[in-house]
């Protein structure tokens, strides 16, 4: 497999033969990043995948886009592989109520009649996608948007509503079953930057509305990411919602599990999807405030960063949990 400091080492060579308008736009792509020997930490991350989902809440603001495309391109250029997976729920309820549509949720998610297919697919993929492109494009040729239906990127099967015990029909709405990301490997490959829209194919010809929360857990897993970010509108996981604003700081999967039944909607499916990455083998899942500038940077680059991190259970040592590895140390 080839690195992304590889990638862009050929590119520069490529440069010399190519015809002018290649060249001018890959000018605009910047240099390499020297290795950063003194910086053993971001050695650590160099060729790292992180999944980003910037939820519809914390891009509410319009500076927003800016800063959190900005963060994102710092990401490429510490040598991670940044992959964004971004929500719009606000959004498309905006659009569904200047038409006069219903809006309507069920334990968190939408429901989704043919008619709010149109809207919920014209949103994502039309105009959230597109913005946060443009954003990212700012800075250079960086970002690609694409559908999970595009290249069976993302294929789902129809799931209802759990209420009170039991299943409600919902319509149009999917869980993720398998993902090919063949795709965004491609584009990782490229040195670009995927953003994708969570809408999924069905193998039954239909096209289904994903909770952003879970797309992004899912492709964070197919594509093997070291970081899974969550950023939402809301400092992380508070212990007591609504009546503390007290944040959990860091949870183990195990610890989460117990705790899932508790949640209320809003969180139920980012913590859900936190919960299957780590135990998928994603080393570290996150939920931050992504009103807050650059909180992107901050999470991924500080060891006990902002909001709530979800790490894997504690691995047994030879004598049990906490036991001495013999060394006496
Ligand atoms: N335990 C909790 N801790 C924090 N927020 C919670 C909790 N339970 C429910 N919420 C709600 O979840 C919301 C975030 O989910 P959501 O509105 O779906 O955001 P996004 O658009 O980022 O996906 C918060 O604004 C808060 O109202
Ligand atoms: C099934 C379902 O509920 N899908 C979501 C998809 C967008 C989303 O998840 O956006 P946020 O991350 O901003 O909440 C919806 O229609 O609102």
């Amino acid at each position: 497999m080839q690195t992304q400091t590889q990638t862009q080492t050929q590119t520069q060579t490529q440069r010399q033969t190519q015809r002018p308008e290649q060249a001018k736009a890959q000018a605009r792509v910047p240099a390499a990043v020297p290795a950063p020997r003194d910086l053993p930490w971001l050695e650590q991350l160099q060729g790292r995948t992180v999944v980003v989902k910037f939820g519809g809440n914390a891009m509410a603001d319009p500076s927003a886009h800016r800063t959190f495309a900005q963060d994102v391109v710092e990401l490429w250029h510490a040598g991670l592989r940044p992959v964004v997976v971004h929500g719009g729920g606000p959004q498309i309820s905006a659009l569904l109520d200047r038409l006069g549509l219903e809006v309507r949720f069920e334990a968190g998610l939408r429901v989704t009649t043919p008619e709010t297919m149109d809207v919920v697919r014209m949103v994502l993929t039309g105009q959230v996608q597109r913005e946060l492109v443009g954003a990212i494009n700012v800075h250079g040729p960086f970002a690609v948007g694409l559908s999970g239906e595009d290249a069976h990127t993302m294929t789902a099967v129809r799931r209802p509503a759990w209420v009170d015990g039991l299943p409600v029909d919902i319509g149009q709405v999917g869980d993720i079953v398998d993902v090919d990301g063949s795709a965004i490997a491609a584009l990782l490959e490229q040195g670009r930057i995927p953003v994708v829209s969570p809408v999924a194919r069905g193998e039954d010809g239909q096209i289904y509305n994903v909770n952003a929360d879970l797309a992004a857990s899912a492709l964070a897993v197919a594509l093997g990411a070291d970081r899974l970010v969550v950023m939402t509108d809301v400092e992380g996981l508070y212990a007591d919602w609504p009546h503390s604003t007290e944040v959990i700081d860091r949870l183990t999967a195990g610890e989460l599990d117990a705790l899932l039944p508790e949640l209320a909607s809003g969180m139920l499916p980012k913590m859900e999807g936190c919960l299957r990455a780590v135990r998928a083998g994603v080393a570290r899942a996150q939920v931050i405030d992504g009103r807050v500038p650059h909180a992107l940077l901050r999470g991924v680059f500080t060891e006990d960063g902002p909001g709530t991190t979800v790490v894997p259970d504690e691995e047994p040592g030879p004598q049990g949990p906490g036991g001495d590895e013999g060394d006496g140390a």
